[in-house]
């Protein structure tokens, strides 16, 4: 039986990896695939993993139709026998009905990999959808971490190194790295405590090396 599977994490948790793993390992044994990306930060129509790994992939526009494509695939006397796509959370709530019902009308097996919540820690509709319709939620085993050390479960997105919760929800970009300036935008995984209290890195330094008061009256 085919099935729907979601493979979720925060950024950075190895999901793009993973996409591509699965991909070689199904065709590796002769299963012929597709893979669908949105808004890489490598550009249009890749997949690109933190570790060094990319393949081209079929970019997914708002207006692109799963089912249509799979279908007229087929008919055209093309095999299909699995998805991957990635970037999953972009994808609107009616591509995910259509990769569902690619799943149970035409047996075809579909990885999705994508992230839950936005950068205010809202869900992604194309998320919301899948947790909705999945066979299989899968949560990565690799654990990104919150600068404190606990497991980071929230995406914080910086503008020139301060947390915001307001902007555009689609704004692609890569996890700030500690020892560079601060990119205009960029991103921060962190753990529900210091999302909420938008506690990043670079805050949580400064503040512990803020003079202590003096003791005056
Ligand atoms: N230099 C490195 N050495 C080992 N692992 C790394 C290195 N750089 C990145 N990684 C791994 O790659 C993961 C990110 O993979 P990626 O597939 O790009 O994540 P995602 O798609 O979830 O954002 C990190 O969580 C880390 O485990
Ligand atoms: C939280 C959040 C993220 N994004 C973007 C930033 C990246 O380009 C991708 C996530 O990619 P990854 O492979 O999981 O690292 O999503 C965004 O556009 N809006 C957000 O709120």
């Amino acid at each position: 039986m085919a099935e729907l599977h979601f493979f979720t994490g925060t950024m950075d948790s190895g999901k793009s990896t993973l996409a591509l793993q699965t991909n070689h390992n199904h065709a590796a044994r002769g299963r012929i695939g597709r893979i669908f990306t949105t808004h890489d930060r490598a550009g249009q129509a890749v997949v690109s993993s933190r570790l060094g790994l990319t393949h081209d992939a079929l970019e997914v526009d708002s207006d692109f139709d799963f089912w249509k494509y799979v279908v007229d695939t087929l008919t055209r006397g093309s095999r299909i026998d699995y998805l991957v796509c990635d970037e999953a959370q972009f994808y609107a709530a009616e591509q995910i009905d259509q990769l569902a019902k690619v799943v149970d009308e035409l047996q075809i097996d579909v990885f999705a990999f994508g992230i839950l919540t936005d950068f205010r820690s809202y869900l992604f509709p194309g998320s919301a959808r899948l947790v909705e319709l999945a066979d299989r939620m899968n949560v990565l085993q690799v654990e990104a971490l919150c600068w404190c050390g606990k497991r980071a479960t929230h995406n914080a997105r910086t503008e020139n190194g301060a947390m915001v919760v307001e902007g555009e929800v689609i704004v692609v970009g890569d996890v700030e790295q500690a020892d560079e300036p601060p990119a205009d935008v960029a991103y921060e995984v962190l753990c529900r405590q210091h999302h909420r209290r938008r506690l990043t890195a670079a805050r949580a330094k400064a503040v512990s090396l803020a003079p202590e008061p003096l003791p005056f009256g």
